[in-house]
């Protein structure tokens, strides 16, 4: 199996005909965790819906590329079986779907017919998998996000990541409406997958989480692209002064929210 790569190439995506991603480049690969922090507004949940195929972002152009095939080429559930996992790909709640017939369902489909998991093997994997995230056995068996909290949601969500092992993990904002204890037990599902198998981008607003998943790089995202890349040392400095240091030394202008962007 091909090392995972992620390469995001001039990327512009629009909403509406505003264009809201601009020359957006990025390259994620198997070992390394990159984390994207930025103001409200720049972008960085329409990147990640963009990537994932979500119909209301238009690609206007540029290119997207998993283990060198064209992603934006790719139905979404393409995009899914060829190895690419967002955190919020799922439908919010599904009546009637059980957790674990979900899952069960989710892993089959990235399998090739006559490979599928076996159920010994899939309850197996999911109990050990719900341990790591101090989850509730009754879990697997409740219907998919029906009535869970916000952080059993999130939960899940790193669950579902256990589960699926995908190559590249696009993660945003794990971090918000957990507990302090949850975010430790979430932030270990991640590190439970860190190895070369693996590529993860996190978008998150606070420093907090990258204190239990080191980032390998972090990337500070701005109308639309990447202005700035560090290590875990440009979050902490985010974290004490903001983004104003970063605007007067590049020369950004702020937007009010809301403003149209120029092209
Ligand atoms: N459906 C939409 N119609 C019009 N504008 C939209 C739509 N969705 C997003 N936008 C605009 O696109 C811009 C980027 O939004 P996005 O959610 O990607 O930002 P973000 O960086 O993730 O912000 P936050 O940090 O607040 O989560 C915002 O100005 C937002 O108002």
């Amino acid at each position: 199996m091909s090392a995972p790569n992620l390469k995001i190439e001039n990327l512009h995506v629009a909403i509406e005909g505003k264009e809201i991603i601009k020359d957006f480049n990025l390259e994620i690969n198997g070992g390394e965790i990159h984390a994207i922090m930025g103001p409200n507004g720049t972008g960085k949940s329409t990147l990640a819906s963009a990537i994932m195929g979500h119909p209301k972002y238009e690609i206007t152009s540029g290119k997207v590329f998993l283990g060198g095939e064209d992603v934006l080429d790719m139905e979404v559930d393409e995009r899914a079986r060829a190895g690419l996992f967002l955190a919020m790909q799922y439908p919010s709640e599904i009546a009637g779907v059980t957790n674990a017939d979900f899952m069960r369902s989710a892993i089959n489909a990235g399998r090739e017919e006559g490979k599928e998991i076996s159920l010994m093997k899939f309850i197996r994997k999911m109990d050990e998998k719900m341990d790591v995230l101090d989850m509730d056995q009754a879990f697997s068996q409740r219907y998919l996000n029906e009535g869970f909290s916000g952080g059993e949601k999130k939960r899940n969500e790193i669950l579902q990541l256990l589960m699926l092992e995908p190559k590249i993990a696009i993660l945003d904002e794990i971090d918000s409406g957990l507990d302090i204890d949850a975010l430790k037990v979430v932030s270990n599902g991640v590190n439970d997958m860190r190895g070369p198998e693996f590529g993860c981008l996190i978008i998150t607003h606070y420093q907090r989480l990258l204190n239990y998943i080191t980032p390998d790089k972090v990337h500070v995202m701005m109308q639309g692209r990447i202005v700035k890349t560090g290590g875990a040392e440009l979050a902490e400095r985010l974290e004490a002064e903001g983004y104003d240091w970063i605007k007067e030394e590049l020369g950004i202008e702020d937007e009010k929210v809301g403003q149209e962007t120029q092209a």
